[in-house]
């Protein structure tokens, strides 16, 4: 036989042992018999030879009463062991012995609730009797069946249990005739029990199945006792089994819940409360698979594998992860089930639906960061890829496609990988996300690539267009806007025919493109006004400009010299003229060919009838030019309105009116200068005078002026040469000027009657003051030229070496014919 291993389960006080059960239970490990095991109690009066049978039958070692120390109680409370050899795990309950003389009065409480614990744990019943007290009135088991049978009412719905009877100290009379007397009397004590309603007419065989046996005396026929008790023994081989010796085991709770529930049973009879055994069954059940759910989820968060897959997700992907997880919940949720099997289905289910629910918040937190992982990943991958199709010269828009298709196809198959079956989490979220982030940096590239491009395009076009803008308003005429236009149309088709190729491959909708071509051209359009607008701001400069040229230079471009012969009012209308018609294409920007008479009305505005004269008038009522605003011309074509027009033009006369009056004073002083011919009443005088000293003055005139003109000429030259050449600096010229000047003075000297032939050479420095006035005109200063001279030695030398050798020799060579003149 096994060894035996007892404890005392309830103590004679009542107390409940739970330390000891549990040291029992792993003892024996009744907590992994699931549902195979079976419970036998004994109980029977005091010193009846309990123990000896139960030692005897089911090899235990509960105290036995020294039979040479007479009877006494021996067993106190309740006590419980594991049968040894008997299959399946079969624990015996040894009750203490009822009727004893030790506990008095108080003894029935204690019978009363050690019967009910026996009746409401046991699948077997072993009632222990003299066999002389069968059919005896005042038997000992007597009132030890009242007391079962009326606390076996106090359960609800209780279990089927298997009373067996067994007769100690058989006589000779035979088992068959005691059976009858002995159920005969069970069912008087039956009928004697106060039942209640519903149980009124419930037969005894409905909550008991009853066994008697009968043993021959341990002490007188120890042999016999000892061949019955083997007989005996076999029966408790296999009792759970159908047909077997235990009872229906309605009441049944799993091996590992036995604890608990005799806990409470216990609890429940000592409160003196109605012992309820169905819902005594599901709270055990609630209790047990809640403590199995909790101990598995305890086990699942300590589990080595899960703790490397929580960490090692938090830096980056688990390979395998859906598979290890499952794998783990798997063996989690089995071993719960394998444990809480015999418990009530619906607790079990439930708490199993509970265990899973907490192990899935558990590792939910994971997964969402493996899918993130995954997301990022395949983020990251799908810009290099993308960057890479990019740069090796893959079309944008079959660039984007492949690589969406392919990543994300790359992010189904890793999610695959990740979804755990249990849980059932979708990862479509995610996967939304990933594709919203993959067509966001589609669109964030292709919006660079499309800024790259257009930029480019406009960067052409700027390059195309504002140069010959500036270079076609400097020459403003009536050709400029259609010359504009042309170049506008043309440079904007080329750019925008550019652009419209190389959006092909953006896989962009009809309407973003036209908008992007439009923009091209608004662009186009705004690079011609802005640098217009520019130009206009120079309006004045290039009117003055344009003034100055045509005033001061002939058409060979060459400097006037204003001799007297030219027609400056002329010239003057023609360079206003220009001006005006810089100013009319400057008003406003026509790049649509909306014909307008800006031109037209400035002209008839600021040019009188003459075209020559401006107008200085202020501005009146009725005046075209009183308004901010062209009548054809829209504001925002407008460069410059009537009224800053008309400011301009004032602004532009006063500024040029001193070149003219420069110039028509410079005519008129050589107008002066020119005029040669004797007074008239000279030329009168010498008519009357007489032929000789008319001829004697023509040829002196004649002489005179050709000298000093060859002179005046030459110095000229010599002024203009060096200019040219720039070898003599500007103040020796303006010096210079004064005696190209100075020379005239001599022609006007050669008729003065100071002068005289003695005087054969002009000292420099002794220029006339008429010839100085003259420099001063001509250099527009008012310092002395003769400070001028002075102040430069090197000059001074320049000029004796070159010029005044030319003008001493024609000088002198004016002197000797006048000399001639006067002697013939
Ligand atoms: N006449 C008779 N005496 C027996 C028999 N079996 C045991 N005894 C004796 O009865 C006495 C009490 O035996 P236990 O086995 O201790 O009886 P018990 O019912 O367990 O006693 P408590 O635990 O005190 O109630 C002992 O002296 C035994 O030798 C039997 O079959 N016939």
């Amino acid at each position: 036989m096994d060894q035996c291993c007892s404890t005392q389960l309830i103590d004679g006080d009542g107390e409940f042992n739970v330390s000891g059960l549990e040291h029992f239970m792993k003892e024996v490990k009744l907590g992994e018999c699931g549902l195979s095991y079976a419970v036998v109690s004994i109980m029977g009066p005091q010193s009846s030879g309990k123990s000896t049978l139960l030692n005897n039958l089911f090899g235990t070692n509960f105290k036995e009463m020294d039979a040479f120390k007479g009877r006494s109680q021996t067993t106190k409370g309740i006590w419980m062991a594991r049968c040894a050899g008997i299959e399946p795990c079969t624990i015996v309950m040894d009750l203490e012995g009822t009727d004893g003389r030790e506990r008095g009065e108080d003894d029935t409480a204690f019978e009363k609730q050690s019967a009910l614990f026996a009746l409401a744990v046991s699948d077997i019943v072993l009632i222990n009797m003299w066999c002389h007290d069968i059919g005896r009135e005042q038997a000992a088991n007597k009132p030890l069946l009242k007391t079962v049978f009326q606390v076996m009412m106090r359960l609800f719905s209780p279990r089927k249990t298997t009373l067996m009877f067994v007769i100690r100290d058989k006589t000779r009379t035979p088992l068959e005739n005691l059976e009858p007397v002995l159920r005969e009397d069970i069912q008087k004590i039956w009928d004697s029990v106060p039942k209640p309603e519903a149980h009124k007419e419930t037969p005894l065989s409905e909550f008991f199945n009853v066994e008697v046996v009968a043993l021959s005396s341990y002490e007188e026929k120890e042999e016999q006792f000892k061949e019955q008790v083997a007989n005996l023994r076999q029966r408790f081989f296999h009792s759970i089994a159908p047909g077997g010796l235990a009872g229906d085991r309605r009441g049944v709770v799993p091996a590992s819940g036995f604890s608990f529930s005799a806990q409470q049973i216990w609890k429940v009879i000592k409160e003196n409360r109605d012992l309820d055994l169905p819902a005594h069954k599901v709270m055990v059940a609630t209790v047990r698979c809640e403590e199995i759910a909790n101990e598995k989820y305890s086990n699942f968060t300590m589990n080595e594998i899960w703790r490397h897959i929580e960490e090692s997700v938090q830096s980056g992907p688990v390979s395998g992860f859906g598979k290890k997880i499952s794998s783990l919940l798997d063996t989690c949720l089995s071993e719960y089930h394998s444990e809480a099997v015999y418990f009530d289905e619906g607790v079990r289910t439930s708490k199993q639906k509970q265990l899973e629910e907490k192990l899935l918040q558990l590792i939910q937190p994971a997964f969402h960061s493996m899918l993130g992982h995954l997301r990022s990943g395949t983020l990251e991958k799908f810009k290099d890829a993308f960057e890479k199709a990019l740069n090796s010269g893959e079309g944008f828009s079959s660039a984007s496609t492949r690589c969406t298709e392919s990543f994300m196809a790359q992010f189904d198959e890793a999610c695959s990988d990740v979804i755990i079956p249990l849980a059932g989490w979708d990862s479509s979220k995610t996967r939304d996300k990933l594709r919203r982030d993959i067509d966001a940096h589609v669109a964030s590239v292709r919006a660079a690539k499309l800024t790259e491009v257009t930029s480019m395009f406009e960067k052409k076009l700027t390059e195309a267009l504002s140069g010959p803008v500036e270079a076609l308003l400097d020459e403003a005429g009536d050709d400029t806007w259609p010359a504009i236009r042309k170049l506008y149309n043309r440079e904007t088709e080329s750019a925008i025919s550019g652009l419209a190729d190389a959006l092909t491959g953006f896989d962009m909708d009809e309407k973003t493109t036209e908008e992007m071509l439009a923009n091209l051209q608004n662009f186009a359009r705004s690079v011609i006004e802005s640098k217009a607008r520019e130009e206009a701001g120079r309006v004045l400069i290039r009117m003055k400009d344009r003034f100055s040229t045509l005033f001061s230079r002939d058409s060979d471009s060459m400097p006037r010299v204003w001799t007297g012969k030219e027609d400056i009012r002329g010239i003057t209308r023609n360079a206003r003229t220009a001006s005006l018609k810089l100013l009319s294409v400057m008003a406003a920007i026509r790049l649509d060919d909306e014909p307008d008479n800006i031109s037209k009305t400035l002209s008839a505005a600021l040019l009188d009838a003459s075209g020559s004269a401006s107008s200085n008038r202020s501005i009146t009522v009725g005046d075209p030019l009183a308004s901010s605003k062209w009548e054809e011309v829209p504001v925002s074509r407008t460069l410059i309105t009537p009224v800053q027009c008309k400011s301009l033009w004032r602004q532009f006369k006063s500024e040029t009116e001193y070149s003219v009056t420069q110039a028509m004073s410079a005519q008129e002083a050589n107008k002066r200068n020119n005029n040669w011919l004797p007074p008239p009443w000279a030329i009168v005088a010498m008519l009357v005078l007489g032929f000789n000293e008319f001829m004697t003055l023509l040829r002196y005139y004649c002489l005179s002026d050709y000298c000093l003109s060859s002179s005046s000429r030459t110095v000229t030259k010599f002024i203009t040469t060096s200019r040219q050449k720039s070898f003599v600096p500007r103040r020796d010229i303006r010096w210079l000027s004064a005696l190209q000047s100075s020379m005239g003075a001599a022609r006007h000297l050669c008729r003065i009657p100071q002068w005289s032939s003695t005087r054969d050479s002009i000292n420099i420095n002794e220029v006339p003051p008429h010839s100085h006035e003259l420099a001063q005109e001509a250099s527009g200063t008012r310092t002395n030229p003769r400070i001028h001279h002075q102040s430069s030695a090197k000059s001074r030398a320049s000029i004796q070496q070159h010029a005044l050798p030319r003008a001493q020799h024609y000088q002198q060579s004016l002197v000797n014919c006048i000399v001639r003149c006067h002697r013939s």
